[in-house]
């Protein structure tokens, strides 16, 4: 099988992949983050009253020239308003949020008026008619459509859903994702590691990639490199109906790479395996009964490399996020060697530059370094066959955050 192009496999990855149709009812504060599958229509008005906008003295701007004196016969506050109305000569003082009172129209700031005696005060300066008055309805009119469907929720937009009086809002539902890491010598962190063994770690990084991108990790497991063993979680996957099965380890061609023979052997339908790229060539992707297969190699920064380029844009489609591009801009702050005939995807740090990111690589660069993956801002694309390039030269890089 010949090694399928970085941009292709990222298309095919994506064909056809639409947002998972179910949807889930959660609470505002479960909301945030979450994609609107419903439009949010306000069940009220906002404000459902002329409200003070300002502390002072609610009040008939006929009456109120620069040096009269109006007659105080009450007070509104916030949550307790005033039941009576206000005559000509008469004001009621008022706070911030709280019920302009009937026969008012403006509302005289405390800074502008002086209180003479115990319950008369004196203009000092005329407000516009109208002044510091938020009328009923500004905000929005029960009835309206305050987010339409499809709207990713912001913290600003849960405030507005809550304004509109929905405790609850109905939104898609994440994509359920299995992760089985493969291998005989993997352990958990914090468990006993005998002497050929490591610790399972990108097992935890491609969880929380997945949970970052929008999924929901139902199932994190791990299983010897032993077909049945392998088998029995792929079953498990499908018989939780997840949207997308991800295999950490076992893509390569050695002799205990499990992963695609129990794949063939379950009628997967794998639509490529291998990728033009470094690290991540031994990616793997295809399908059966409508659940994707992200097969991911087991080095770990192969497998954070190939689940940020192709694992991550398919949770977030399936999300209903939208796409981001792949690729973003910036310059090269150092010269590059010439490449070979697979994308690498360096890791890089990046600082602010005259104009726009500036890329430096890290110095190791090989596919076991988590301590060099976890400091890296992005993975700088150096383009299959690129002649070498000079400090200052533009490239392309894939954010890491
Ligand atoms: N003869 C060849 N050998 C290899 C090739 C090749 O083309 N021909 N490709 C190499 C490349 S590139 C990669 S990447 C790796 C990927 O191999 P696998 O996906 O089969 O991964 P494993 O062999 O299972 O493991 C590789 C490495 O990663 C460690 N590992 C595995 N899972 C985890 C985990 N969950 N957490 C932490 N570390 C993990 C594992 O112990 C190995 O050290 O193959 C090359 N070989
Ligand atoms: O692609 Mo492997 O991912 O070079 O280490």
């Amino acid at each position: 099988m010949s090694l399928m192009p970085l941009e292709e496999a990222y298309r095919r990855v994506l064909a056809g992949a639409e947002p998972v149709p179910r949807t889930e009812r959660v609470g505002l504060r479960q909301a945030s983050g979450r994609v609107l599958a419903e439009a949010v229509i306000a069940q009220r008005t906002q404000p459902g009253f002329n409200a003070s906008a300002m502390d002072g003295y609610a009040i008939k701007a006929a009456n109120a020239e620069a040096g009269s004196y109006l007659n105080v016969i009450g007070e509104s506050a916030a949550g307790k308003g005033f039941s009576g109305r206000i005559e000509d000569s008469q004001t009621v003082r008022i706070f911030t949020g709280a019920p302009v009172p009937e026969g008012a129209d403006t509302v005289l700031i405390q800074e502008n008026a002086e209180l003479v005696e115990a319950s008369t005060i004196k203009v000092t300066e005329a407000p516009a008619r109208g002044a510091h008055i938020r009328l009923a309805g500004v905000d929005f009119a029960e009835g309206q459509t305050l987010l339409s469907a499809g709207t990713l929720l912001s913290p600003g937009s849960v405030a507005l859903a809550a304004s509109g009086g929905h405790p609850e809002l109905v939104v898609r539902a994440k994509p359920r994702v299995v992760v089985l890491s493969t291998g005989d010598e993997l352990v958990l962190p914090g468990e006993p590691v005998g002497p050929h063994q490591i610790v399972a770690s990108n097992t935890f990084g491609i969880a929380a990639l997945c949970e970052a991108a929008g999924a929901e990790v139902i199932a994190n497991e791990l299983a010897p490199d032993d077909e049945a063993a392998i088998d029995a979680v792929f079953d498990q996957a499908l018989g939780a109906k997840a949207d997308i099965f991800v295999t950490i380890g076992g893509a390569s061609v050695g002799d205990h790479d499990l992963v695609g023979k129990v794949f063939a052997e379950k009628g997967v339908d794998l639509d490529f395996w291998k990728v033009a790229m470094r690290p991540g060539k031994p990616f793997m992707a295809g399908a059966r009964d409508g659940m994707r297969i992200a097969g991911l190699p087991g080095n770990p920064a192969s497998s954070m490399v190939a689940a940020t380029l192709f694992l991550a844009p398919l949770i977030r489609r399936l999300a209903g996020l939208a796409d981001r591009p792949l690729f973003a801009d910036g310059f090269l702050a150092e010269a590059m060697p010439a490449n070979g005939s697979r994308a690498d995807l360096v890791r890089s740090v990046i600082r602010p530059g005259p104009d726009g990111p500036l890329l430096s690589p890290l110095p190791r660069q090989d596919s076991s370094l988590l301590s060099v993956y976890a400091e890296a801002d992005a993975l700088l694309l150096r383009p299959v066959n690129a002649n070498p390039a000079e400090a200052g030269e533009p490239c392309r890089f894939v954010p890491l955050s």
